[in-house]
């Protein structure tokens, strides 16, 4: 049976745009659903910590924009819900669930390489929120050149590594779908089911590995994620639970 795209979701296509993590900023509170805004094109893309995101055109980039009910923490992991709903997608399109892996937070990696990336930002005043943007780029033809990226970063991939060519409107269709089916167990059943199975595709899981903080860096045996979504380190002082930080391999 082929993909259908979900239901109750919208779609905004643009063919060019600065970034559409800022489209969905302006366009926010116009709407009254989920919705994806999808670009061809982005001007001024970005990733975590404000840094630049390369986004050849033939590469994916959207963001999901959600009117989240539930208390900032737990909007928060729907950055887990994100992962696995792209890790979902490109098995679906590559039928190849042995090359991909999952890398705290939200990466994922194909080979080991960094294959896509998930930005989440969210709007609302007085600990509440009105609206979540979950902003998605992935490579499926193209990578960044190595000289715009962190020397510490894990190299970039992209799907056409594995000799298969995806259109990004075939993408956004498969990741839309299983954006709605994760979204709909994550609603349902909480976090534990989306952290048992992000937790079975997790990179480096059980090695040892670091983790940056704005302040500190911290590294140790990688003991999972906690119910709350932290980082858990086995460090050589003790055990952490890390909220945000970058991860090196
Ligand atoms: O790994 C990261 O740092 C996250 C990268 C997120 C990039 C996507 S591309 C679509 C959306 N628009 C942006 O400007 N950023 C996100």
């Amino acid at each position: 049976m082929s993909t259908k795209w979900p239901e109750g979701y919208g779609l905004i296509t643009l063919d060019s745009v600065d970034s559409t993590m800022l489209e969905a900023n302006r366009r926010a509170a116009t709407l009254a659903g989920p919705t994806w805004i999808i670009a061809k094109d982005q001007t001024a893309a970005h990733g975590r910590r404000g840094r630049a995101w390369a986004n050849p055109k033939g590469n994916f980039a959207g963001t999901l924009v959600l009117q989240p009910r539930e208390a900032p923490e737990t909007v928060a992991l729907r950055s887990f819900v994100a992962a696995l709903a792209l890790f979902d997608a490109c098995v679906a399109l590559t039928g190849r669930a042995d090359a991909f892996s999952l890398k705290w937070p939200n990466d994922v990696l194909l080979h080991g390489g960094k294959l896509a990336g998930i930005l989440l930002a969210s709007a609302g005043q007085g600990g509440r929120l009105d609206s979540l943007a979950i902003g998605i780029g992935v490579n499926l033809r193209d990578t960044p050149s190595a000289s715009d990226l962190e020397s510490t970063a894990v190299g970039p991939t992209s799907l056409q590594t594995l000799g298969v060519a995806i259109e990004p409107d075939d993408f956004a269709l498969e990741l839309a779908s299983a954006y709605a089916r994760r979204e709909l167990e994550f609603t349902t059943y909480g976090f534990g089911p989306i952290r048992e199975a992000w937790l079975a595709k997790a990179a480096r899981l059980g090695e040892v590995i670091t983790a940056r903080t704005v302040r500190e860096e911290y590294t140790g045996s990688f003991d999972g994620v906690d119910a709350s979504g932290n980082l858990i380190l086995r460090t050589s002082k003790g055990t952490q639970a890390i909220a945000a930080a970058d991860v090196y391999f």
